[in-house]
């Protein structure tokens, strides 16, 4: 019924990577963290290390981009178990949407009941500076409206149902928490706004900037909104947090040009702080509770 393309890894197969994956060590992750371009030195701060190269892992894809390092790292951050994807998959690699969000799958086979997902992302609010970290409040799915929604194809009930809400994605009391937390450590650099995603992998145009910010879009990236959709519909809670790494051309006489070595430039300065902020977070959040939709 459904086309190739449209083939979604079934429960089993999540299932048995997951199986695979548990069988490794002994750690039972509660969160989950995805780590945006540039952004995997958040792996770094878990204790008790197991690092699994993507390459060994049972149905995984694999890492292609400059500033996505492929591996699976499981360990303790503030005492609370862990799982962190070094490096996450994009449309524009060429892997079908559902190949994309199958570690989201995973890591829910795997006991994870909260995820956290940064990414980087050019600032369209002309309030925004590069380095602010804008936590996301809310999506606008440009791949979705065309029928690039990683739910596309049979559903599976014992993820979750057919047509699953999404107004309510992005968990307000870990959105508030964030903002407690980065005042806490003296942030000033905070922002609130909505992502738009795009398929990328080419930069938008001046053209396009203007029409994703009048339609009410604060930061444009290539990423998240397709692993939220995905956690929402498996009952995760989630968190997800954009660092704004350039601002978006919307002007037809600057000379700027978007470029991912800007990207990785300013992920590099922020690395830091964002590390912080998401321990700090993490060490807040409540678990436990297997009850998350
Ligand atoms: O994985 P994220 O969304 O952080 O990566 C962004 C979007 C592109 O992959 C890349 C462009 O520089 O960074
Ligand atoms: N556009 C799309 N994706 C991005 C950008 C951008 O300006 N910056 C980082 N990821």
């Amino acid at each position: 019924m459904f086309p190739e393309s449209t083939k979604s890894y079934s429960y089993e197969e999540c299932k048995a990577t997951a199986d695979w994956l548990l069988a490794q060590g002994p750690v039972r992750p509660q969160v989950g963290i995805v780590c945006g371009s540039g952004l995997g030195g958040l792996a770094e701060m878990l204790k008790d290390q197991l690092v699994i190269n993507y390459s060994d892992i049972p149905n995984f894809p694999q890492s292609t981009v400059h500033g996505h390092a492929g591996k699976l790292v499981f360990g303790t951050l503030k005492g609370k178990p862990c799982v962190c994807m070094q490096g996450r998959f994009h449309l524009y690699e060429g892997y079908p949407i559902q190949k994309i969000t199958m570690p989201i799958r995973v890591f829910k086979l795997l006991g994870v009941e909260t995820v956290l997902l940064t990414n980087a992302a050019g600032g369209l609010n002309q309030d925004y500076n590069v380095g602010d970290m804008m936590v996301i409040k809310d999506h606008i799915n440009i791949p979705g409206f065309a029928g690039n929604n990683p739910l596309v194809g049979r559903n599976d009930e014992r993820f979750g149902v057919r047509f699953p809400c999404v107004s309510d994605a992005y968990d307000r009391d870990l959105q508030e928490l964030a903002l407690e937390v980065a005042d806490e450590l003296g942030f000033s650099f905070m922002q609130k706004g909505v992502y738009c995603v795009l398929g990328g992998p080419s930069f938008e145009t001046i053209a396009e900037c203007r029409m994703l910010r009048t339609l009410g879009a604060d930061a444009v990236g290539m990423s998240t909104a397709h692993e939220v959709i995905v956690a929402r519909h498996c009952g995760l809670r989630v968190f997800a947090l954009s660092l704004i790494t350039n601002k978006s051309v919307m002007d037809y006489d600057s000379e700027k040009k978007a470029n991912h070595e800007e990207v990785l430039e300013t992920a590099e300065l922020r690395a830091a702080q964002l590390e912080k902020l998401i321990a700090n977070m993490v060490s807040r959040i409540e678990t436990g509770n297997n009850n998350t939709q």
